[in-house]
């Protein structure tokens, strides 16, 4: 039947009908109520070699998706179907700060679970489903974003002589305050000092444009971690854990304290929980299991992946390069790209369920 539907040269209305369809019937965590959710009325097209274009405006970026969703599309209608994207990412809550639309905050209880690594590998995989991205390094006291992105020593410069140019890290727009001091004069600020020059770190950047900045907090729930989470206006936060029950229960003050200052949380990312044998391929669950999914459970929130303890993460972070940089299509950055994918679907959700059909009505602080 589709063979007699797509054949002509151009395309049929029951041709489009179909791709249309099969569209709004597609499920996945990124698209819990469709591709075309909501309202969007795709343009599709006949281009030269017959492929068939399908041209949407989405509000978040997810590359890696659409490009199965292609793959199975052209398999079903039996001719070549392409998407033609363009991103629309809008600010899920007001604030002033100019050139970025949505801050997401990436924290944890307990050190040492592997957030800042994480932070950077998931603002790659933003870039790779089709993002622009910022990361900001609010580990004021232990900033390790400059050696996590090959950057140790860089110093970022200034068009205007008023704020700071973010350094262009393989397209991610970094800016630590690693890159500003020597790190043994950081680690004697005190609360209020380090506050202030993290706060003019993220107010005296120039982020140009960006749709996501990635906040790399602070390790732990202190009076600086809740300072910080009521400085910046954070549109959601990303908590860090292993599956080890000190860091869990590390993880739930963490839950709690974005509770308290109001920032929505989008779920819990479990870092270090399993190793796969090389030989066999067998996961062994070396730091306990299945305690991610219970805090998330219990807390109401969702368990937004399970990241493997990796040699070649551990060894990517100490290089200061991104498994996202090497191979974007590896397992291990499929990883990382469908989390990304779910944080920013889900980050749009909450705007759209808070605010259905429109971006106009910002939740206000
Ligand atoms: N999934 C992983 N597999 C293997 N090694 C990892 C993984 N995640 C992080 N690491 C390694 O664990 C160490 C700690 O990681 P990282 O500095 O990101 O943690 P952190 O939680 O940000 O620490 P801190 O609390 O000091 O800010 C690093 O050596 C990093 O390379």
């Amino acid at each position: 039947m589709f063979s007699k539907i797509f054949s002509s040269k151009t395309l049929s209305s029951d041709a489009k009908q179909t791709l249309v369809d099969s569209l709004n019937r597609y499920r996945s965590e990124t698209f819990p109520q469709g591709i075309l959710y909501p309202d969007i009325d795709p343009e599709i097209t006949l281009e030269k070699g017959n492929d068939i274009v399908i041209k949407l405006s989405l509000p978040f970026p997810c590359n890696s998706e659409l490009h199965l969703v292609s793959e199975a599309l052209t398999k079903e209608v039996k001719q070549t179907v392409r998407f033609a994207i363009k991103y629309n990412v809008q600010p899920v809550r007001r604030h002033e700060l100019a050139g970025i639309k949505n801050i997401i905050a990436i924290a944890s209880g307990k050190g040492g679970v592997g957030k800042s690594t994480t932070a950077v590998n998931l603002a790659y995989a933003l870039i790779a489903e089709g993002a622009s991205v910022g990361i900001l390094d609010a580990d004021i006291y232990g900033p390790s974003i400059p050696t996590l992105l090959g950057l140790k020593g860089a110093k970022p410069s200034s068009d205007d002589g008023k704020l700071l140019t973010p350094i262009n890290a393989n397209g991610l727009s970094a800016m630590s305050l690693g890159f500003l001091v020597d790190e043994d004069d950081a680690t004697v600020w005190r609360g209020p000092m380090a506050s202030r020059a993290f706060s003019q770190l993220l107010n005296e950047t120039d982020w140009q444009g960006i749709d996501y900045l990635i906040v790399d907090m602070p390790p732990g729930t202190g009076d600086i971690q809740l300072t910080l989470s009521q400085q910046v206006p954070v549109a959601a936060a990303v908590v860090i854990t292993t599956p080890q029950d000190i860091a869990l229960a590390d993880a739930i003050k963490g839950l709690a304290m974005f509770e308290q200052v109001k920032v929505p949380v989008l779920g819990i990312i479990e870092n270090m929980s399993y190793h796969q044998c090389e030989n066999c391929g067998h996961h062994s669950h070396l730091f306990g299991e299945g305690g991610g999914q219970r805090v998330a459970d219990k807390y109401d929130t969702q368990l937004l992946g399970q990241l493997p303890l990796d040699v070649n993460i551990r060894r990517d972070a100490d290089q200061g390069v991104s498994p996202l940089l090497t191979d974007n299509t590896s397992n291990i950055s499929e990883q990382y790209r469908k989390i990304a994918r779910t944080i920013a679907a889900q980050l749009y959700l909450q705007l759209d369920s808070r605010s259905p059909n429109t971006a106009k009505l910002l939740i206000e602080d």
